[in-house]
């Protein structure tokens, strides 16, 4: 049995990590999940994601309560008193319980001393909320993005920017893909229906469903057997798009965790597919998906800006290159993606994603296909990148995703829909 555990102190901490250290939510909650027992991990997941989405009203709140803003070693209390406002607002945990449970939090992280204020800001903000909320609504913090992000997102979609905010700032979906090795999408979809749940197609996709629901994985049928796979729907439209065919050499370029390299063998399972990314750590999870499946394919470690270090003169009929980008189409997954990345990085995701574009281009054989991919939604990794590569070899041409002048499909992520993603499918000239 597993101690019970304030489960407020440990999301100030994951928060604290995320906002002061910089780094990934999905590598600072495991360890914090492990010390809670099963019944309490969603909800210290529930914490963490809901504070890190809603927190710049979080923080503006803050600073109409309290004249001095807590800073350095006492930050960890600044983000438990955005914890407890986030469970005021935006749970349904009983105000007692939240306010009771967000002060221990001040004993368990040795920080006593600050007990009475997290008290009182807490207690003050149910006193004033009505108003405070109402001023909150002329503030460019009720959009709970960064400014640098608000900005580019204003100026690169003015007549989409509100929805893609809109659907940022809510839950994802659950998407699965069904695997056509074990049935057709519509035969699972019956059993899905006959276990008591729901789901929905999707209409370009063609393995795609979405839950009415989301639930956890052991309830899905065949779960474990492998016949579904969770994955976003945008994602899936890469494999969709790619179109892989048995007997084909594919590479699959950036490719860890595997999600996509699953989906190719599912399509066309004789296909020799080559799996490479520069994480090696990130790899390891692509055999994990690999034999849950029950599928091969040759894995290697290397930087796909430099092809010489892990391709020896082989050459592709398919490229699938998932390139590494500001996931600015995944935060509604990914919440601290909105605080990890800065204004820069775009530039230099750009940079790089031009470099690995390339460098793999003279690996597709005449005639072949590549396919280039983003989940982001910034033009400059997405069409701005494309029409250059465009101007620069005149042996690739784009088709079905777009024209010369306007290339590409760029996807947004909504409430029904998949994430927001980018495709561009070039055919080298044989
Ligand atoms: C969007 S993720 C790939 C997701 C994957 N395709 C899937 O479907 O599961 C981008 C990947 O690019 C990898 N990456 C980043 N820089 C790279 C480089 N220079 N060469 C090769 N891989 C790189 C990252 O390690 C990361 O795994």
């Amino acid at each position: 049995m597993k101690r019970s555990q304030n489960l407020r102190s440990l999301a100030a901490q994951a928060i604290d990590q995320v906002m002061e250290q910089k780094l990934s939510l999905s590598d600072v909650l495991p360890p914090l999940q492990e010390r809670v027992s099963d019944k309490d991990k969603s909800l210290l997941q529930e914490l963490c994601f809901g504070t890190l989405r809603t927190l710049p009203e979080l923080e503006w709140l803050i600073s109409q309560l309290m004249s001095r803003p807590l800073q350095g070693k006492h930050k960890v209390i600044h983000y438990l008193i955005a914890v407890g406002l986030y469970q005021l607002i935006h749970t349904r945990i009983p105000a007692h319980a939240a306010l009771a449970e967000t002060v221990e939090g001040a004993s368990v992280l040795k920080r006593q001393q600050f007990k009475g204020v997290i008290n009182g800001v807490l207690r003050q903000f149910q006193r004033q909320s009505d108003s405070l909320m109402a001023e909150l609504q002329q503030h460019e913090s009720r959009y709970w993005h960064p400014e640098w992000l608000l900005n580019r997102l204003r100026q690169a979609w003015p007549q989409h920017w509100e929805s893609i905010v809109e659907a940022n700032n809510h839950r994802p979906p659950m998407w699965l893909r069904v695997n056509r090795r074990f049935h057709q999408r519509d035969t699972w979809l019956k059993l899905l229906q006959q276990a008591g749940m729901n789901g929905f197609t999707h209409q370009d996709y063609p393995d795609a469903i979405r839950l009415e629901t989301p639930v956890p994985v052991a309830m899905l049928p065949g779960f474990s057997e492998g016949w579904v796979t969770v994955q976003d729907a945008s994602a899936q439209g890469c494999v969709a798009l790619l179109n892989p065919q048995n007997g084909e050499n594919i590479l699959d370029l950036c490719a860890a965790p595997g999600g996509k390299t699953t989906h190719i063998l599912e399509a066309a399972p004789e296909a020799n597919v080559l799996a490479v990314d520069i994480d090696k750590k990130r790899l390891s999870r692509v055999y994990e998906n690999l034999k849950r499946l029950g599928m091969k394919a040759e894995i290697k470690s290397g930087d796909g800006r430099y092809p010489e270090q892990w391709c020896s003169g082989q050459q592709f009929d398919r490229i699938l290159l998932d390139a590494p980008c500001s996931a600015t189409g995944v935060i509604r997954r990914h919440p601290d993606i909105k605080w990890l990345r800065r204004n820069n990085d775009i530039e230099e995701l750009a940079k790089l994603q031009s470099e690995i574009l390339n460098a793999v281009w003279p690996l597709l054989k005449p005639g072949g296909t590549l396919l280039y991919a983003t989940c982001s939604i910034m033009p400059e990794e997405n069409s701005q990148q494309i029409k250059q590569f465009l101007h620069n070899f005149a042996d690739a041409t784009i088709v079905e995703t777009g024209t010369s002048d306007e290339p590409g499909k760029q996807n947004f992520p909504g409430p029904d829909e998949g994430d927001g993603f980018f495709y561009a499918k070039l055919i080298k000239a044989s």
